[in-house]
């Protein structure tokens, strides 16, 4: 298991920006100043503040959700239904509940804008009631910022492993979480599919189904409430809210904007010279279909070389 860094809001704005700028590398940021959401957000004060508005969740009777073979649903829910009901069998839940009402089952919140296909999200815009309790860190360019987005899940509750296109701060506001993190050079390893990993869980890995994953290397944090994680682009990640949890996380571009996909709403649409890239190999291959299947796979593995050669993987066996 790798080591973690820790650095402290008062160490120099400096450290912090050669952090993210030049090291590249998750880090903790503890002791930054959030705001009063650190002590208000509470389940029944987010009830009470954001009141009925729908909101679609995923829900799931599997404490581990997975994109790729879902195992979870949408449903519209108002909020402050969602929120009693994430919270209410949590460790550090409303306290309200005999019990009798839990569905036993999780819950998970990824703010969205209303419109969705156009606008990325921001909290601070869709829970205008919320927005005055939370303070961006002071280390981010407002000018910079993509999203800012509102979570919040069930106790015991994992995301998917997957990565974004954006570097990102994730500010865990209430509960506590662990984050498993892999640097994206290790990504030959997770078996990914997109954006996401084939791999259900990372703590609980089946390694006849993935022998490469023992090569992977975790990074793991575990974070308390007002902890500000540093996630850089790129770098995978796989989330267990460990008590009823509520975080924001703040993407912003740190490459020039016009690399990125211009209808990405999300964050994690590849970046416009991979686009063109990989439309360059499609090409490329099909330009050898009219040869026979022995002489198109030689050239293929030629053409495989010139990418190993520019990887630094040279697989030339003169020496
Ligand atoms: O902590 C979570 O709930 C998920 C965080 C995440 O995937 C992100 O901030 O990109
Ligand atoms: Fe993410």
């Amino acid at each position: 298991m790798s080591q973690t860094s820790v650095l402290r809001s008062n160490d120099s704005r400096e450290l912090v920006e050669d952090w993210i700028l030049n090291l590249r590398k998750p880090c903790i940021i503890r002791d930054c100043a959030v705001g009063e959401c650190l002590t208000k957000w509470k389940p029944d004060y987010m009830a009470s503040t954001v009141g009925h508005k729908p909101v679609s969740v995923h829900e799931s009777s599997s404490n581990r959700l997975r994109f790729l073979k879902k195992n979870f649903t949408y449903v519209v829910l108002p909020f402050a239904e969602f929120i009693q009901k994430a919270s209410c069998f949590s460790r550090a839940g409303c306290g309200d509940c005999a019990g009798d009402d839990c569905d036993r089952r999780y819950y998970y919140y990824r703010a969205v804008a209303d419109d969705v296909r156009n606008t990325p999200s921001d909290f601070r815009r869709d829970f205008p009631s919320l927005s005055p309790d939370f303070t961006v860190p002071s280390f981010l360019q407002p000018e910079k910022i993509f999203s800012c987005v509102l979570r919040c899940s069930s106790a015991d509750l994992g995301l998917w492993l997957h990565y974004d296109v954006l570097d990102n701060v994730l500010v865990q506001v209430r509960g506590r979480k662990r984050a498993i993190l892999f640097n994206p050079e290790d990504a030959e390893y997770l078996y990914l599919s997109g954006d996401k990993s084939l791999i259900h869980d990372p703590e609980n890995v089946d390694l006849e189904e993935f022998p490469l994953f023992v090569k992977a290397r975790p990074y793991v944090y575990q974070l308390e409430p007002g902890d500000v994680l540093f996630i850089p682009a790129f770098w995978l990640h796989y989330m267990i809210s460990e008590d009823f949890s509520v975080a924001v996380n703040i993407f912003w571009y740190n490459l020039p904007r016009e690399l990125y996909d211009q209808k990405d709403t999300y964050g994690n649409k590849e970046l416009q010279p991979y686009f063109r890239a990989a439309q360059g190999v499609d090409r490329a291959l099909k330009q050898l279909e009219g040869l026979p299947i022995d002489i198109q796979r030689f050239y293929m593995r030629m053409l495989r070389s010139k990418i190993d050669k520019a990887l630094g993987l040279s697989r030339d066996r003169s020496a």
